[in-house]
């Protein structure tokens, strides 16, 4: 496979004096230095000196600081400062709140809010289900953080959690129209959380659970799912199992194995890892092996993650013992939800013919993809600056609007199964190539094909509470 990736892309405020330093100058030191020039303005010009701003396309933050000294040392150039474009875009955060329809006159007050308001309260009061015809309940979701385990960040906490669920919220509305808001809780407790999400609920159609650490994440969930009458889905167990199964059926289908004849490796089994198993078990594949930080999960060990004695019950089914290295001998897929450097070029080469890698932490996937890529047969990745982004972006908009358009009051498995079938086959087998084996989050019709496809199987399954006609969006 080739690969193009982007970079940092950096702003230079310079102030250049006119005494004979030109822009050519800047733009040699600049190409010499190995930055890419990407736009040029002219902020301001005096008589004696010109200030623009040069957007630099750099390979790391480290890269972007040598550019500047060497732009600063140059007689002529002065860098007044030098600004992140990423950070940029989150001054002052990603998100705000508009009303659906202005108050133009004491009439429209009084119907928005006190005295006429009081008649849809009481509405309300008197049947509660009115609160999804009423409020913004009947579109709205809360993205619920501890902050424990953001991408492959770690523990770093609910505030340093906010920009990925602005994110979250912002990718909602954007592509599928939901309104969600971001929840950050400053408590790790597992019963507390519990407890919080359930006050808050009234005001939500749907919760969905983001970077919670496993194995805490599983009974924090299944808390929810039982105790609130409303879909609850941690998103890195189910949103990510979901893409990573659409992109294996086109993955599978390219590379000609069928799925119950695959030998799957998973690195890292926590939220991710865990729901992958699991949908892949449904999915007809039984040769999965699990390797942990401490190797592979196996039969003859007992573990303190309840999680791990299911698994060892569930996979290998050869009962292989070892670390990656053993496991990684002759498997067709190789499935990342870890961290950086896990996986080596070694390890691609003792795999299966055709191998399958998709490597998907974040925000540094578990091999470099410009060093697998020449070894493999597909390639994917969690991120969007690499062909084949499988991530759960492409499932949590869509799952949500079609479970909120139905009002289902859970996601069930059929709901996941008919979301990664509509995700995969919004690639049509003329289409399917080796970096093509997953639609991209932009293609507009995917968001939708999931969320009839999921306000189906919800209606099919018996846990929809509204009839929902199908759009056709061929
Ligand atoms: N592409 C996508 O859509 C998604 C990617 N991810 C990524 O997957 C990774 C894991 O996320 P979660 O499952 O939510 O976190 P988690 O904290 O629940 O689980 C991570 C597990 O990986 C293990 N691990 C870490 N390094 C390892 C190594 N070298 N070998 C074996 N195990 C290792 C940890 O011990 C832990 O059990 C993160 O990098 C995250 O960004 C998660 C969700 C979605
Ligand atoms: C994509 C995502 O949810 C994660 O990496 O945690
Ligand atoms: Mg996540």
């Amino acid at each position: 496979m080739e690969l193009q990736r982007t970079g940092i892309s950096l702003i230079y405020r310079l102030e250049l004096t006119n005494q004979g330093t030109t822009f050519a100058k800047v733009a040699s030191l600049v190409g010499d230095a190995g930055g890419d020039i990407a736009a040029v303005d002219v902020i301001r010009v005096t008589p004696d000196m010109v200030v623009r701003d040069i957007t630099i396309n750099v390979s790391s933050r480290e890269h972007g600081r040598q550019i500047a000294d060497i732009l600063d040392r140059e007689p002529g150039i002065h860098v007044v400062a030098v600004s992140d474009r990423t950070f940029l875009v989150h001054l002052g955060g990603k998100l705000e709140v508009a009303p659906k329809l202005q108050v133009k006159n004491r009439e429209d007050l009084s119907r928005v809010y006190t005295p006429h308001v009081a008649r849809v309260c009481e509405a309300i009061h008197e049947d509660p289900s009115k609160a999804f015809q009423l409020t913004i309940k009947r579109n709205t979701v809360a993205v619920v953080s501890d902050g424990t385990a953001v991408l492959g960040l770690g523990d770093i906490g609910p505030y340093a959690a906010m920009p990925v669920m602005e994110g979250k919220a912002m990718l909602f509305k954007q592509f599928a129209g939901v309104d969600a808001f971001p929840i950050c809780l400053d408590t790790k407790d597992p019963d507390q959380i519990v407890e919080t999400v359930k006050q808050i609920a009234p005001a939500f159609g749907g919760i969905n659970l983001e970077d919670i650490s496993s194995p805490r994440c599983f009974y924090i969930e299944e808390r929810l799912r039982e105790e609130l009458d409303i879909p609850v889905f941690h998103d890195d167990q189910h949103g990510t199992a979901v893409v990573m199964l659409a992109g294996l059926l086109n993955a599978a289908k390219l590379v000609g194995k069928p799925l119950p004849s695959l030998k799957v490796v998973v690195v890292g089994i926590g939220a991710a890892g865990v729901a992958c198993t699991k949908m892949l078990l449904k999915a007809g594949v039984t040769n999965i092996l699990g390797v942990t930080l401490e190797g592979i999960i196996h039969r003859g060990a007992t573990y303190e993650n309840e999680m791990w004695n299911w698994y060892k019950e569930h996979t290998n089914p050869d009962n292989v013992t070892g670390t990656l290295d053993d496991a990684i001998v002759g498997a067709d897929v190789f499935i990342g939800v870890s961290g950086p450097g896990v996986l080596t070029v070694d390890h691609i080469r003792k795999m299966a013919p055709d191998p399958i890698v998709f490597a998907m932490a974040n925000p540094n996937p578990e091999i470099e993809p410009e060093l697998a890529a020449p070894h493999v047969r597909v390639l994917a990745t969690g991120r969007s600056d690499y062909p084949n982004q499988i991530n759960n972006v492409l499932c949590f908009p869509g799952i949500f609007k079609g479970a909120l358009a139905a009002r289902a009051y859970t996601i069930n498995e059929d709901m996941k199964l008919a979301a990664a079938e509509a995700i995969a086959s919004s690639i049509r087998d003329h289409e399917l190539r080796e970096d093509y084996i997953i639609p991209s989050v932009f293609n507009q019709s995917v968001v939708q094909r999931v969320a009839d496809a999921v306000a189906e199987a919800a209606r099919k399954s018996g846990v929809a509470r509204r009839e929902v006609p199908p759009t056709n969006n061929f």
